[in-house]
């Protein structure tokens, strides 16, 4: 099985390909434009035989021949999102279609990391997959949920005008080994900021809500989803629910319990809420989170710990 990755250099995707690697079938190409991945997070596989790594964005056409092909690439993180939404919504819209239209080439089946995004500031909870979300369309957020949104159409509009194999994940706050230390998203920033002994961020109210699903379940996840028959959209998330200041008061007592916690300003339209229902996942999958946060956050911090040079006190 000949499988393209892209966005396989971040942090997902890399973690994604060290499983499909494990396999002595299975050929690897990763595509990837560095934006907010790094070759570091594949080095291993570098000089591999059944690997390729290729420097390429996806809103540019790639000509390549492969059997599967599991579409990550788009950065994730929101400051980075927020970036340069301009490149962001080309990537979910212009780096889909070309992705489908490569699928549709070499009849490849293609599997799209969704998000929870699409349910916006959800009216539901916990979120099913039947529910059309609560989005702004002219929002700060939008170029990542509204791309992701017409991303999700896309896939379905090839399926059924063109036959093509898809598999929609609808993934939900995902951590672990290999988060860029930087990249704003919430637990990254608080290990970062615990190892640090810098204070503990909470943006306003503090009241918000996440599930956060290790990433190794998440990768086992993608993977049975791709290999079923089921089209998706499926959810895959940690139902486990928690507020942004019971997330910092856990980072305390398991990292630093010297760190302060403070509040911070928030950004516009940050969804209030976000849970997953996984009543999905679970019946068309077989699959369910196994890594809780507390056993989570201590692998995150070892990762985070080695990166940064800090040891841990006493
Ligand atoms: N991590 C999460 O919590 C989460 C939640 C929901 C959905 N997702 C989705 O999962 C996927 C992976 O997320 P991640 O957390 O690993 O993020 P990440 O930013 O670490 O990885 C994204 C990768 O895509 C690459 N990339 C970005 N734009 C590209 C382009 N135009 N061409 C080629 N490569 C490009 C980046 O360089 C990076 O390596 C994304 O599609 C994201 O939307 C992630
Ligand atoms: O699961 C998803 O679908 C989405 O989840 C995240 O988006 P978000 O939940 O906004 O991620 P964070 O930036 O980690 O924020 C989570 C919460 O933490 C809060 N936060 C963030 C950073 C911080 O230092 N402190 C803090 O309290 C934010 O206000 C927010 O309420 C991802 O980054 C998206 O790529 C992904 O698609």
């Amino acid at each position: 099985m000949r499988i393209l990755v892209t966005g396989g250099a971040g942090f997902i995707g890399s973690h994604l390909v060290d499983k499909l690697m494990e396999n002595e079938k299975n050929e690897v190409i990763v595509v990837d434009n560095y934006f907010t991945g790094s070759k570091d997070n594949v080095s291993q596989w570098i000089g591999h035989p059944r690997f390729e790594l290729i420097r390429h964005d996806v809103t540019e056409p790639l000509l390549i021949e492969v059997d599967q092909i599991y579409h990550l690439a788009c950065p994730a993180s929101p400051i980075f999102y927020k970036y340069n939404p301009v490149k962001t919504i080309k990537t979910n819209v212009i780096g889909t279609l070309n992705m489908l239209g490569l699928a549709k080439r070499v009849g490849a089946r293609i599997l799209l990391t969704s998000t929870s995004e699409v349910y916006g500031d959800p009216l539901v909870h916990p979120q099913d997959e039947s529910y059309w979300g609560n989005v702004n369309p002219i929002g700060v957020r939008s170029c990542y949920d509204e791309g992701k949104r017409v991303a999700e159409t896309l896939m379905f509009d090839y399926h059924r005008q063109h036959g093509i194999e898809i598999r929609i994940a609808r993934i939900f706050n995902t951590y672990g080994p290999r988060m860029n230390i930087d990249d704003g998203r919430v637990v990254s920033n608080f290990i970062a900021q615990a190892i640090r002994d810098e204070p503990l961020t909470v943006q306003l109210p503090g009241t918000q809500t996440r599930s956060f699903c290790y990433v190794s379940d998440m990768v086992d996840g993608l993977i049975r989803l791709m290999e079923g028959d089921n089209t998706g959209p499926i959810n895959i998330g940690n139902p486990g629910e928690f507020t942004m200041l019971e997330l910092a008061e856990t980072v305390k007592e398991t990292i630093n319990s010297d760190v302060k916690i403070v509040t911070v300003e928030n950004t516009p339209d940050d969804p209030r809420q976000r849970k997953p229902d996984i009543t999905k996942a679970k019946e068309l999958l077989g699959w369910e989170p196994k890594v809780k946060l507390r056993e989570g956050l201590p692998l995150m911090e070892e990762d985070f710990r080695k990166r940064l040079g800090i040891l841990r006190k006493n």
